[in-house]
C-alpha cells in the first residue's frame, strides 16, 4: 500500500524547504450560486490561485465501447448528467459514484510548476470537493429516496476508505462558501440554460441549501473573522441595491478553516471585483499562512 505523499514543501539536500506549500481550498455552494464564475475571477485575479474546475462536461459525456454482433465495436456517449436528473431513483448511485471518483482525480493531481515556483502563497481551489460529494449530495439523494440503504452504505463504505487511504493528499486547508437564497440560485440557473437542469425545481434547491448550511453550521467550526464589504455601481446585474454587499466569515476547524462567502451579487465591473476580490484574498492569506 502506498503511504501518502507529502504535499509541498519539498526538502532540499540541506533540509531547506524548497517549494512552498501549495494550499488547497474548495469553493463550496448551491447550483448556480455563481462558484465557476467566482473561480474565474479568483483566478484572473490572483497569480498565485490555480482553479480545478468541477468536472461537468466528463458527466455530460461518458464514452463506453459497446459490442454489437460479432465483431463491431461502437463507442456510446451518455450523458450521466441527464440521466441522473431524468430518472433519479435510477441513476443517483452510479452518477454519486462517477462524481466522487472524478473529484478525487482531479484532487489528486500534482499542482503546476508554476505554483510550485510561486515565492508567495501559492492556492490550489477545487470547485467543489470528495466532501460536499458525500456530505452534501450524495446524503441529500439519500434524504430523498433516490439512493437506497444499501447503496449509501456500500458509497459511504468506500468514500472512507478511499479518503483515509489519500489521506493527506486530499485534505483541504479551507473552504469558500458561497450563499445565495435558493430562489436566486433557480433564477441563475434558468438565466444559464443548461438543459439537463430543465427540470430542477425549487424546493430541490431548498433542501441542497440546508444540506450546505448544516454543514457549515457544525458545531466544530468556530467563526475566526467577519468582514463585510459592501459596495455598488449601476452595472449590478441583480435588481435589488441594498443586497450589493459581500460578507466573508471564516471559520475555523482546529487547525484548518473555513471561508464562508456570503454572495449576494456579482459586480460586473471587472475592476470592482478585482478589487474586492484582492481584499478576500488578503482576508484569506491572513488565515492561512
Ligand atoms: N453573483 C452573481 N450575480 C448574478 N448572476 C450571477 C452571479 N454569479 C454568477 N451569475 C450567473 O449565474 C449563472 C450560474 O453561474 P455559475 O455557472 O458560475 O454557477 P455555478 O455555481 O458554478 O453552477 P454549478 O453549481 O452548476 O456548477 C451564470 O449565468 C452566471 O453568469
Ligand atoms: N446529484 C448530484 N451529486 C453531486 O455530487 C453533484 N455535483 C454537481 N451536481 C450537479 C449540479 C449541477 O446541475 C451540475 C454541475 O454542478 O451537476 C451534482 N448532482
Amino acid at each position: 500500500m502506498k503511504t501518502p505523499q507529502k504535499r509541498g514543501h519539498v526538502s532540499a539536500a540541506g533540509g531547506l524547504p524548497a517549494e512552498a506549500p501549495v494550499k488547497r481550498v474548495s469553493i463550496e455552494g448551491n447550483i448556480a450560486v455563481g462558484k465557476s464564475t467566482f473561480a474565474r475571477l479568483l483566478q484572473s485575479t490572483c497569480s498565485d490561485w490555480e482553479v480545478m474546475a468541477e468536472p461537468v462536461s466528463k458527466w455530460q459525456s461518458i464514452q463506453s465501447g459497446q459490442r454489437v454482433k460479432e465483431r463491431t465495436n461502437t463507442t456510446t456517449v451518455s450523458n450521466l448528467l441527464q440521466m441522473m436528473y431524468q430518472d433519479p431513483q435510477r441513476w443517483s448511485y452510479t452518477f454519486q459514484t462517477y462524481s466522487c471518483m472524478s473529484r478525487l482525480r482531479t484532487q489528486l493531481q500534482p499542482p503546476p510548476a508554476r505554483l510550485l515556483r510561486s515565492q508567495g502563497t501559492p492556492v490550489q481551489v477545487y470547485e467543489r470537493s470528495v466532501y460536499s460529494d458525500r456530505y452534501i449530495f450524495a446524503l441529500n439523494m439519500f434524504e430523498l429516496g433516490c439512493i437506497n440503504s444499501t447503496e449509501w452504505a456500500v458509497y459511504q463504505d468506500w468514500h472512507s476508505f478511499l479518503v483515509e487511504q489519500f489521506g493527506q493528499q486530499v485534505e483541504l486547508e479551507g473552504i469558500i462558501y458561497l450563499r445565495a437564497p435558493p430562489q436566486t440560485c433557480l433564477e441563475r440557473l434558468e438565466r444559464r440554460g443548461r438543459a439537463e437542469e430543465e427540470g430542477v425545481k425549487l424546493d430541490y434547491l431548498e433542501k441542497l441549501h440546508l444540506q450546505h448550511e448544516r454543514v457549515i453550521s457544525e458545531p466544530c467550526l468556530q467563526v475566526m473573522k467577519q468582514q463585510e464589504i459592501s459596495g455598488c455601481n449601476k452595472h449590478n446585474v441583480e435588481s435589488n441595491p441594498t443586497e450589493t454587499k459581500m460578507r466573508i466569515y471564516i471559520f475555523s476547524v482546529k487547525y484548518k478553516l473555513i471561508l464562508y462567502l456570503n454572495m449576494y451579487v456579482l459586480f460586473y465591473v471587472q475592476i470592482m471585483l478585482q478589487m474586492l476580490i484582492k481584499m478576500f484574498v488578503l482576508q484569506l492569506f491572513d488565515v492561512i499562512t
